[in-house]
């Protein structure tokens, strides 16, 4: 095994920069003819692994679609993630866990142990309890090889209430996540490679980073984006946002690849469309 960061350059030489959203929520699954049951669950999370396998080097699976349908729906996001393991993607869990340190723990444990029903390469996690409350999140993705993605400047307009306040030293919050981050991956940065703790920094906000004096380079930091498509973010609006951090993004778009329907060859074409405009 190697480090998450590794991992993930590996895949960015191999297949570039996109990321394929796996998000079978009601209106996806009606629109693909399927039922808002686990059996749709299933077929849609299947038929987006067949696509993607050896085309795109990363699913996301939106844990909260799957969640929505309680055990069977978790079950089939278990089933889902093996498959794309098996098929050689690397998975990241979209589950935004965050709690106080001891529950940190144990999330930290459901979703890095590669042992546990949902083990994953890397899981999204909230700062907002407090940077240090996920420590043992840090921990695990070292004692497992796996990553984090830590919520910092989200892609909604919302988020920016709270991401760009200030303290009394003018900081950002969306600024001192960043610094925490690059510091995490202090060991990676000094051998020049991606580090294992990345970022969420959305395709549609992150032009506000370098507005605010947010370093996103430093500690090479990979960065989660998604924004793309649906949200109104396109290839040309994410170089120019990003500017000097752009080797280190990855594009996550789910409902404009869902939108070509359950057919391979249109899921295919949808995934090469974006992985060739993100070149
Ligand atoms: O963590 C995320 O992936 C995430 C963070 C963020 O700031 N904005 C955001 O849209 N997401 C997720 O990224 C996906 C975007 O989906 P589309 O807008 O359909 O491409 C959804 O699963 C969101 O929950």
């Amino acid at each position: 095994m190697t480090t998450f960061g590794t991992r993930l350059e590996h895949a960015f030489n191999t297949f570039g920069q996109l990321c394929v959203g796996i998000d079978p929520h009601p209106d996806v699954l009606s629109d693909w003819g399927l039922p808002d049951d686990a059996r749709g669950l299933r077929e849609c999370g299947m038929r987006v692994v067949e696509a993607s396998a050896g085309r795109a080097g990363i699913v996301k699976p939106q844990v909260a679609c799957f969640e929505r349908h309680g055990v069977a729906g978790l079950q089939v996001l278990a089933e889902v993630i093996a498959a794309a393991k098996s098929a050689g993607l690397l998975v990241i869990a979209d589950a935004k866990r965050g709690d106080i340190g001891s529950t940190m723990e144990a999330y930290a444990e459901a979703w890095l142990n590669p042992q546990r029903d949902f083990g994953v390469d890397a899981l999204t996690v909230s700062p907002f309890l407090g940077f240090a409350t996920l420590q043992p999140a840090v921990q695990a993705a070292a004692q497992y090889e796996a990553g984090l993605f830590v919520l910092a400047l989200t892609s909604n307009a919302e988020g920016q209430q709270v991401q760009l306040a200030r303290d009394e030293d003018g900081q950002t919050v969306a600024g001192r996540i960043v610094r925490s981050v690059a510091a995490s991956n202090a060991a990676a940065a000094d051998q020049g490679k991606m580090g294992s703790i990345g970022l969420v920094v959305g395709a549609t906000t992150a032009h506000l980073a370098e507005q605010n004096g947010i370093d996103l380079v430093a500690g090479s930091p990979p960065l989660l984006a998604p924004g793309y498509g649906a949200q109104g973010a396109t290839a040309q609006s994410i170089r120019s946002g990003f500017g000097a951090a752009w080797g280190q993004v990855l594009v996550n778009s789910s409902r404009a690849i869902l939108a070509a329907g359950p057919e391979t060859h249109g899921l295919v074409s949808n995934i090469e469309q974006a992985r060739t405009d993100l070149q």
